[in-house]
This record gives C-alpha cells, structure tokens and sequence, in this order.
C-alpha cells in the first residue's frame, strides 16, 4: 500500500479517480480506454476546452471551483447544442505545487459537479510537467438523431436571444485580483461568477425544440454572435444599450462615464458560459414562456438580416467596438 500522501500516477487514478468513475463503462480506469454502447436514436455530442493556469485561471483559485469550472465550460458547450451530457474524459497535467491535498480538494469539486449535473467520469490521462498547471476535459452528451443545434442556422427575420447576465465573468476576473472598487457583497458574488459559473443545462431542451443556431458564450458577446452569423451566412445585428446585466455588473457599470466603452467591455469580456441563439420571430413569445417556466433571464440582444457578419448599435447608431471578445494569440 503506498503512502496515504503519495502522488505518483496510479495512486492519483486508483484513489482519487476511480471513485468518480462510470461503473460500467470506464472499466475500472484500468483498462486503455473506456467502451459505450451505442444509444439508438441518438447522435454522440463531444467537445473539449482546457484551462491553463494565468491563461484561464489565477494561481490562487481554489482547485475544487476549478474542477467545476473545467467542467462547467464543457457543460455549457453542451448545452448549447440542446444536448444532454453524460459523461467526460479527463486530463490532469499536475505542476510541482499539486500535491496530494490539492488533488482531493480538485476530486471533491468533480464529485460536486457529478453529482450536480448527472455525470460520470469516463477516462483521462495524469501527467506532470514543468509547466504551469493544466486541465482538460472531453465533455460528452447524447442529442436525439439529426436534431444538434449548430451555429450555421440563423434565418433573416430571426431574433436573437441571450440567456442569463453578461460581464460577470470579466468584472468577476477583477473581483477576484482585488482590482475592482465595489461593496463587498457584489465582489463575492462576480468573483463566485468567475470561478464557479452556472452553465445553462437545463435550458437545453428550450434550445433544441425551437432554436435554429445557437453558441455559448466564451469568449465574448459579440464575438459569439458574430461566429453564428458567419456560419450561418448572415448579418446579426446586436443592440448594446439591451445587453443583461446583474445587480453586481449594474453597480459597476453606474460608475462609468462612457458608457458605450462600459458595455462594449462587458460584451466583449467572455467568460460567461450563457447561450446565444436564435429562434425565428414566429417563435419569440413561446420561448420567452418557456425560459419564464424555467426561471432563466431572457434578453433579446438583436435580429437577424440579410448581409454578412455582425454589426454592433449603441442607441441606434452603429459603432465599431474596438474588440469583439477573447483571442489566444
Ligand atoms: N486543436 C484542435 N484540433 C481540432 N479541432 C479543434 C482544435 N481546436 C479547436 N478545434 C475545433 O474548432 C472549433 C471551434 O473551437 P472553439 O474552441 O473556438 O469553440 P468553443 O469551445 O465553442 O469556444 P471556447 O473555446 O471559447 O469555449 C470546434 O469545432 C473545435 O472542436
Ligand atoms: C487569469 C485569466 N485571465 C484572463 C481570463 C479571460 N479568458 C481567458 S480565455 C477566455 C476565453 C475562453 O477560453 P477558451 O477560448 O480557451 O475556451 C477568457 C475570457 C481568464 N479567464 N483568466
Ligand atoms: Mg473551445
Ligand atoms: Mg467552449
Ligand atoms: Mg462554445
């Protein structure tokens, strides 16, 4: 028996991991890879996002959040196709800083989460490195045969929808380095925002009855939007002045002089894990019922038009944010 603070590979798999895993088809996490059945009519949704330590996440997050978080991103790209996760594959790149106790406090924020979202761990790979620290997770989910909402879908004459708040993310990444000037309560809550988002799951069904292109929102408002309208080969256009903002952001943004700048920074901050989708007009009034009967915000942030590309409005005026959201250069 190793060391209870042993932290070599197989202690990590075989203590910390199997527990987590599918009782079936993870084959005990010790087998080379996992086995699914197939689910008859049904499409295999899968996706992957990693986060990288002072790229995606502070030194100083805690690792149980962080669990959640690299799952949380996965989850809202689920999410957005109208699908329903059900299982993920896992990679640890541990740096020197992670002993054992940092890999339980990691283990216990996916046992939350998997509980939560009704998962199970399927696989993965453990390694160390001299690098920073590094996650990253293959999220899947099952979507009824044919019906996966893509980004390419967006009709003219479509309205385009966001779930949720916008910003908190971004303002929560400053909360948490101790950089913005609010009360506290609303600094706990943007800083809990950007370490634990809430990704959409349960308005996943809304989507894929009536959406006809849909996104997560990621990297930002506006550069989340245009990737639907480029996919879809049309021009959305989005109203900045209507983008949903908590009470936190709220607080925040009513100290701002420009406030164009103000929204054009929120919308192009990213970080949100909220849906961007869009339903044709026939269909506004139904899925602001069912977003209602779902207790979800629902704001409409624009239209869909005949043209190419995205065109930002601030009060009717078309303005030409200097960036559109979060790229890894
Ligand atoms: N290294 C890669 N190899 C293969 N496909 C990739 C690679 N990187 C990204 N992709 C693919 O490119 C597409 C866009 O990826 P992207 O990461 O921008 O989407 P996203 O996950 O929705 O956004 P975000 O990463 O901001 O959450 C996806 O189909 C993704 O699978
Ligand atoms: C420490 C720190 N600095 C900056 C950011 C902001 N950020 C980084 S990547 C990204 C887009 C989504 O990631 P990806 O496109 O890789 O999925 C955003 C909004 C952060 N989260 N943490
Ligand atoms: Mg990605
Ligand atoms: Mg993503
Ligand atoms: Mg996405």
């Amino acid at each position: 028996m190793p060391a209870i603070d042993a932290v070599g590979e197989f202690e990590t798999i075989q203590r910390l991991f199997k527990p987590l895993a599918h009782p079936e088809w993870a084959r005990g996490l010790a087998d080379d890879v996992a086995a699914l059945p197939s689910r008859p009519g049904y499409d295999l949704i899968l996706t992957k996002d990693a986060l990288v330590e002072g790229v995606h996440f502070l030194p100083e997050d805690p690792l149980d959040t962080l669990a959640q978080k690299l799952l949380r991103v996965n989850l809202s790209d689920i999410a957005a196709k109208g699908a329903v996760p059900f299982g993920y594959l896992l990679a640890c790149h541990w740096s020197e800083r992670c002993g054992w106790p940092e890999r339980e406090a990691f283990v216990a924020g996916l046992r939350r989460d998997q509980a939560l979202f009704d998962i199970y761990l399927l696989g993965g790979d453990t390694v160390s490195t001299p690098g920073p620290l590094t996650f990253s997770v293959t999220m899947l989910g099952w979507v009824p045969a044919g019906r996966a909402v893509h980004r390419g879908g967006a009709k003219p004459g479509d309205v385009v929808f966001v779930t949720g708040t916008i910003g908190d993310g971004w303002l929560g990444l400053q909360a948490c380095q101790g950089t913005l000037k609010l009360e506290q309560d609303r600094l706990d809550y943007l800083c809990r925002a950007y370490r634990q988002p809430l990704p959409q799951t349960e308005f996943a069904d809304a989507i894929l009855k009536s959406a006809t292109a849909s996104a997560d929102v990621s990297d930002g408002l506006m550069a989340d939007a245009g990737r639907i309208a480029e996919a879809s080969g049309v021009c959305i256009e989005l109203d900045l002045e209507v983008t949903p903002l908590s009470a936190a952001a709220d607080s925040w943004f009513a100290g701002r002089v420009d406030e164009e700048a103000a929204l054009e920074q929120l919308a192009s901050g990213g970080d949100d894990y909220q849906i961007i989708f869009t339903v044709p007009a026939s269909q506004e009034e139904a899925m602001r019922r069912e977003a209602d009967r779902r207790h979800v915000r629902l704001t409409r942030v624009g239209q869909v038009v005949e043209g190419n590309g995205l065109v930002v409005r601030y009060r009717g005026e078309d303005v030409t944010p200097a960036k559109t959201g979060w790229t890894h250069d």
